[in-house]
């Protein structure tokens, strides 16, 4: 059996559990729908951020704060499978090397696109980019919900999580930080 087949009889076997039947019209094409989208949706595995980050690195004199801000993503939480939706906000300050922009959300999609809890997100692309850009610093932000926490669970649909990571200047420099934060608190929710 292929694993493909696996995972459908798997899809199949939670729609009979919560009664449904597998053979109605509307649900014959619903396992091999479900696989695709879970393979989009998790196809960060299968991504090397040390890739998409090393072919666009340009030289630049460049040493100011580049902030690229409201990078909305879709993640899953890894204790309940259901999205985490948020913006992450994201910003270094170069040491000789600029990223190409778009590379930034690509590393935001590449661990988004996984099984995740929101602090591990986080550090992940922080420290993708301080590994691979290597720059002065880098920070990053990232502003959720949990759909585990208002579908389900404690049900609170007004509340968000606010995470950061920090590395570089961004930690050791107060005045840096707190331009970084100045140029975000922004954009968080309301
Ligand atoms: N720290 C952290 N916790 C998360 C994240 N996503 C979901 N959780 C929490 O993970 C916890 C799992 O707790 P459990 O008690 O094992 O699960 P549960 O019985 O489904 O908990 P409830 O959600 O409270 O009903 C819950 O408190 C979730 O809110 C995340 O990104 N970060
Ligand atoms: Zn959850």
């Amino acid at each position: 059996m292929t694993k493909e087949i696996e995972f459908e009889n798997a899809v199949k076997k939670i729609l009979t559990h919560i009664g449904e039947d597998i053979n109605r019209e509307g649900l014959i094409d619903t396992p091999s729908r479900v696989r695709k989208a879970f393979e989009f949706m998790c196809s960060g595995y299968k991504q090397d951020p040390k890739e998409i980050i090393e072919k666009a690195l340009f030289t630049s004199t460049n040493d100011e704060m580049v902030v690229v801000k409201d990078i909305e993503f879709y993640s899953q939480c890894e204790h309940h499978m259901l999205p985490i939706i948020g913006k992450a906000h994201i910003a270094y300050i170069p040491n000789g090397k600029v990223i190409g922009l778009s590379k930034i959300p690509r590393v935001v999609d590449v661990f988004a696109r996984r099984l995740q809890i929101q602090e591990q997100l986080t550090e992940q692309i922080c420290d993708a980019l301080n590994e691979h850009l290597k720059p002065k610093g880098v920070a990053v932000m990232i502003d959720a919900r949990h759909m585990c926490m208002e579908m389900r669970g404690v049900e609170k649909i007004c509340s968000t999580t606010v995470t950061s990571a920090l590395r570089g200047l961004f930690k050791t420099n107060k005045t840096t930080k707190d331009e970084f934060l100045s140029i975000v608190a922004q954009s968080l929710h309301k």
